[in-house]
């Protein structure tokens, strides 16, 4: 089964890739991602200009059915991101990358569409962990201003990291918005921000920042996932892809997000668990669905979910 695809006029060998903020805070992490058997290529950690020892720990927990995490944008920072994507590798990189204000991001911008990176870059959006700082997109003037902001000087291709909507008609205004610009891909979803659980014996909440409130992640948020890739897809130009996000443990849930339209498939929760050889088994298992219902591509079934 040919599970190769095509994005940016990127040629991925693969629709698998990291979660940003998994598997790729370093280049031992990110080399490990492309080294690994059946992975499209790697997704860097978000990037701020400089670097960032994030939120105190524990700042990470394992749920029965998720994650829950506050990591508070911990990262190498802007330069040794951009100098590891502008290296030659194996496969195909996307640098993520985050400002903590719009000034940031616009700054960021300007230094890649002045390297030599020729790569894509993700513009995250969603960090929902960063105290004090609202999460960008779900602000949709600010949103517009900053894409209207960084087209007037960025040529190079350039997606978007989302958050999870939950309002038919966010998914209305959050679609124009992004079908004015020439976007390559949204990444949809980021973590389901603020939840939070508790530990009863203790009878405290399980990570340390922001009074236990952290973003979501896993088994438990694929219902959501699955609503934001479909969402998107009905209302977003062809042109704009789909890397879809959530969720993620079993080829089954692959094919979900296949079915809602995802062009890629990003993991993070259960390639945090289970490592890098998850790609392996995420194919197979894709691959059996296929053949037990006679498909030879994903374009047999890509986007065909059927309405009852
Ligand atoms: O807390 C984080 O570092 C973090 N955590 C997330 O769940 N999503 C994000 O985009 C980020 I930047």
């Amino acid at each position: 089964i040919d599970f190769k695809t095509t994005m940016a006029s990127v040629e991925f060998p693969s629709i698998f890739l990291n979660a940003s903020g998994v598997n790729c805070m370093t280049v031992a992490e990110m080399d490990e991602m492309i080294n690994a058997a059946c992975t499209g290529g790697v997704v860097t950690k978000s990037a701020t200009p400089q670097q960032r020892e994030g939120n105190p720990q524990p700042r990470y927990y394992q749920l029965e059915h998720g994650s829950i995490n506050s990591m508070g944008l911990p990262n190498a920072g802007f330069p040794y991101y951009l100098d590891y994507v502008t290296k030659e590798h194996a496969k195909p990189t996307i640098l993520s990358v985050a400002g903590l204000q719009m000034s940031d991001n616009i700054e960021l911008l300007h230094k890649i569409q002045a390297s030599e990176y020729t790569g894509l870059t993700e513009l995250n959006l969603s960090c929902p962990n960063v105290i004090g700082k609202p999460q960008v997109a779900y602000d949709f003037e600010e949103t517009d201003a900053l894409l209207a902001e960084i087209f007037s000087f960025y040529t190079k291709p350039l997606g978007v990291k989302l958050p999870p909507y939950f309002d038919l008609v966010h998914f209305d205004q959050m679609a124009a918005i992004l079908n004015k610009y020439p976007l390559t891909h949204i990444n949809t979803v980021n973590s389901v921000g603020n939840g939070l659980w508790i530990d009863i014996d203790t009878e405290k909440v399980v990570i340390k920042p922001k009074q236990g409130f952290g973003g979501l992640g896993g088994a438990m948020i694929l219902p959501t996932a699955l609503a934001n890739v479909r969402a998107f897809r009905q209302r977003l130009n062809p042109s704009i892809k789909i890397i879809g996000t959530g969720g993620v443990t079993s080829g089954k849930d692959v094919f979900m997000h296949l079915l809602c339209g995802a062009d890629m498939v990003s993991v993070g929760t259960a390639l945090l668990h289970e490592g890098v050889g998850i790609f392996q088994r995420l194919t197979d298992e894709l691959a059996a669905i296929m053949a037990e219902k006679g498909y030879t591509s994903i374009e047999d079934f890509r986007g065909k979910v059927q309405d009852f």
